[in-house]
């Protein structure tokens, strides 16, 4: 491939919250040319959230990233078919033909991710998907870095950096935090000038899911219709702002159990709901302060722009910084699919052995590429 060339790209992204699969469509040359063309969501029945929550819990035992005992294989099989499932329904909504795309990038399901033991494992099958698609997939795109001593976590950043270049006049002011507040936040500051700077920042939403699913059996707190009603206990907050996980300096990233949900009986579930906000709010808040040069700007995705707690707590904390928050969407992106067009711009970078990660935002030795490619080879008539 060409270094100018741009190609349609599909990104696929079964997140940490394992709410579903987001399906995105861009057209990139891997660099600086990104068109968005579209982005669906297709959530997972609580079945299936409930055999991904097992697998999650018997991959513990993991020592090896290829291992898949148990009920990870029938587990790995399932998820690989949602997403060709997904992709076909997406094609189908969208009068898309899938031979006009020329790579699709798949996250697959993060299982555990244990940076400090060099081993992060995500279930999904490339191979698998690439013959149910009839097209190219790049997978596995956190291994490389890792075997190059960086964290395997986030990659989302390279995308970052293309988006900030073509920001409105209004958000373009440098320095720039995109934040993607999912079940784990993330942040990334671009300076328009060097390689970008990112770390994860701490746990997101999924405290609160976790809390609200064991105390009142909802999957979410939808709307922040819990947290509303509660009031923030300092002591509680503090407990947890006081990990040493905060203070650590970059690179660093998290696994979805690095922060444990609260035990019953920690409060009311309200107060705790709203607890647990001011926490992810805080723990952006406090990431930002570590960075070089305080950012102006802060563009915020995930499902975690949708809590209006979150939300209030990150703009007043900005706000006393100097800075203004806009949601991904006032900045015209699409804060739903940021991740998945994130692996669709990675895997075109990938296919043209271009960097996924540098020094500031894995702590990998040197840029490094990374993805494993399954190409599709036509049967023989
Ligand atoms: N309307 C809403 N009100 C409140 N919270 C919401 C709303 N919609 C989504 N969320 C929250 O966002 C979460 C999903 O966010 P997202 O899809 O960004 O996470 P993810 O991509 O799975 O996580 P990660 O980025 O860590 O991989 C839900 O689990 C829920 O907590
Ligand atoms: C190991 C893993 O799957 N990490 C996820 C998770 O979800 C958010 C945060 O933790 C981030 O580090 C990463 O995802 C994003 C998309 C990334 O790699 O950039």
């Amino acid at each position: 491939m060409g270094r100018s060339q741009a190609i349609r790209a599909i990104g696929l992204m079964s997140g940490t919250s394992m709410d579903g699969i987001d399906v995105a469509l861009i057209e990139t040359d891997g660099e600086s040319h990104v068109r968005r063309l579209g982005a669906a969501g297709f959530p997972y029945d609580a079945g299936f959230r409930r055999r991904l929550a097992e697998a999650l819990d018997e991959a513990k035992a993991l020592r090896e990233r290829e291992a898949r005992p148990g009920s990870l294989a029938a587990v790995e099989r399932e998820l690989t078919d949602r997403h060709a499932e997904a992709v076909h329904r997406f094609a189908d909504e969208n009068g898309l033909d899938l031979r006009d795309i020329g790579v699709v990038g798949f996250h697959g399901q993060t299982l555990l991710h244990r940076p400090q033991e060099g081993l992060t494992v995500q279930l999904g099958d490339g191979p698998r998907l690439a013959e149910a698609l009839g097209r190219d997939v790049v997978f596995d795109m956190r291994a490389a870095d890792m075997r190059a001593g960086g964290q395997g976590a986030p990659l989302i950043p390279a995308y970052h950096a293309a988006l900030a270049a073509g920001l409105p006049d209004e958000q373009r002011r440098y320095p720039i935090a995109f934040v993607n507040i999912g079940g784990i936040s993330n942040i990334t500051a671009i300076d328009g000038d060097t390689a970008p700077i990112a770390f994860d920042s701490g746990p997101g939403n999924a405290l609160i899911d976790q809390w609200v699913a064991r105390e009142a059996g909802i999957p979410f707190d939808q709307d922040g219709a819990v947290a509303s009603e509660g009031h923030v206990d300092t002591g509680l907050a503090e407990a947890y702002l006081a990990a040493p996980f905060f203070d650590k300096p970059a690179p660093k990233s998290l696994d979805r159990f690095d922060f444990a949900v609260p035990e019953p009986g920690a409060g009311a579930l309200e107060d705790v709901a709203r607890t647990l906000c001011f926490v992810a709010a805080e723990a952006v808040l406090k990431a930002a302060a570590h960075l070089p040069a305080t950012p102006k700007t802060w563009i915020v995705g995930g499902g975690g722009r949708k809590h209006p707690a979150i939300m209030a707590d990150l703009k007043a904390g900005a706000a006393r910084r100097g800075a203004r928050v806009w949601l991904a969407e006032e900045a015209g992106l699409d804060g739903d699919a940021l991740e998945a067009e994130a692996w669709a711009y990675l895997a075109v970078r990938s296919l043209k052995g271009l960097p996924l990660s540098w020094p500031s935002t894995t702590g990998c030795r040197r840029p490094v590429t990374g993805g494993v490619l399954a190409r599709f080879t036509p049967r023989q008539p």
